[in-house]
C-alpha cells in the first residue's frame, strides 16, 4: 500500500487489513512515498519521520511491513518504478496488489505509465468517505483499457484523513485512537505538526 502517511492513521491500517483478509494476501508492505509529486506545493513531513511512524505502526500485525524503497530512491515517486522493482525482485510466481483509496484511483489514468502499472499488479481502489466512486466512475475505471483490472472495495470505512490530523495537533486537539498510541507518540515526541497544517 502506497501513501504520504504523513501521518499513518486507523483509516490506512484498516483499509490494509480488510484488503488482506478479502484477497488473502500474504503480506501488505506499507511504502511511504519519497517524493509524491501529485502533493507539491504543499508542505511534507521529512521522509524519515513518515517512514518511521509507518514503521511503528505496523509492528504489531505480522502480516504488515514498511519498506524505505521509495524514500531511498531519488527524485519524485512513481508507483511503476517501485512495481517494476519489486517485479524484478520477486519470482514470477508472486502476485503483486496495489492498495490505495478510492480518492487515488480516481486520478490513477493521470499517475506516469498507468498501462504498465496496470499490467504490472493488480490494482485494489478502497472506498473511502467522501470519495464514493459512483457508477459512472466506476464503469468508466472498468472500461477504461490502462486499468481494467482494477478491484473496487466497499470496506468498512472510516472517515480519518491525514489532513484532518494534522489540523488537529495544530490547534491542539486530541487525535488519540486516530492513530496507533505508537505514533501519537512520535507526533509528540518529536513536536510535528505544531506549526502548521
Ligand atoms: N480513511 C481512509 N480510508 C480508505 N483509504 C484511505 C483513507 N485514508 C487514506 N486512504 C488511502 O490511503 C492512501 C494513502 O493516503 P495518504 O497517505 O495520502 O493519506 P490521506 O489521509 O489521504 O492524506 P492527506 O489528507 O494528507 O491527503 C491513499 O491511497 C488514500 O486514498
Ligand atoms: O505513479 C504516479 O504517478 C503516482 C501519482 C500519484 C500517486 N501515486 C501513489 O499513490 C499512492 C497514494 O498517493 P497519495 O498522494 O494519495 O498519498 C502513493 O503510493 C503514491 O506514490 C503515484
Amino acid at each position: 500500500m502506497g501513501g504520504t502517511f504523513d501521518p499513518i492513521h486507523i483509516g490506512h491500517l484498516a483499509c490494509a487489513e480488510q484488503v488482506r483478509d478479502l484477497f488473502e494476501l500474504d503480506a501488505v508492505v506499507f511504502m511511504p512515498a519519497g517524493d509524491p509529486w501529485m502533493k507539491r506545493g504543499r508542505s511534507i513531513t521529512a521522509a524519515e519521520d513518515r517512514f518511521a511512524m509507518v514503521k511503528a505502526a505496523v509492528q504489531d500485525n505480522p502480516f504488515f511491513d514498511a519498506s524505505r524503497l521509495e524514500i531511498d530512491r531519488a527524485g519524485e515517486t512513481y508507483t511503476v518504478d517501485t512495481l517494476r522493482a519489486l517485479r524484478a525482485h520477486y519470482p514470477d510466481n508472486v502476485e503483486l496488489y496495489f492498495i490505495s483509496g478510492a480518492d487515488a484511483m480516481h486520478r490513477i489514468l493521470e499517475w506516469r505509465d498507468a498501462t504498465e502499472l496496470a499490467r504490472l499488479a493488480r490494482l485494489v481502489a478502497v472506498s473511502r468517505p467522501g470519495y464514493e466512486i459512483d457508477d459512472a466512475r466506476r464503469r468508466y475505471m472498468l472500461t477504461h483499457a490502462a486499468i481494467r483490472h482494477v478491484s473496487v472495495i466497499e470496506a468498512t470505512a472510516l472517515a480519518v484523513s491525514s489532513t484532518d490530523l494534522r489540523e488537529k495537533v495544530r490547534s491542539g486537539r486530541s487525535i488519540r485512537y486516530l492513530v496507533p498510541r505508537v505514533v501519537s507518540d512520535y507526533v509528540e515526541n518529536h513536536g510535528l505538526y505544531r506549526g502548521g497544517a
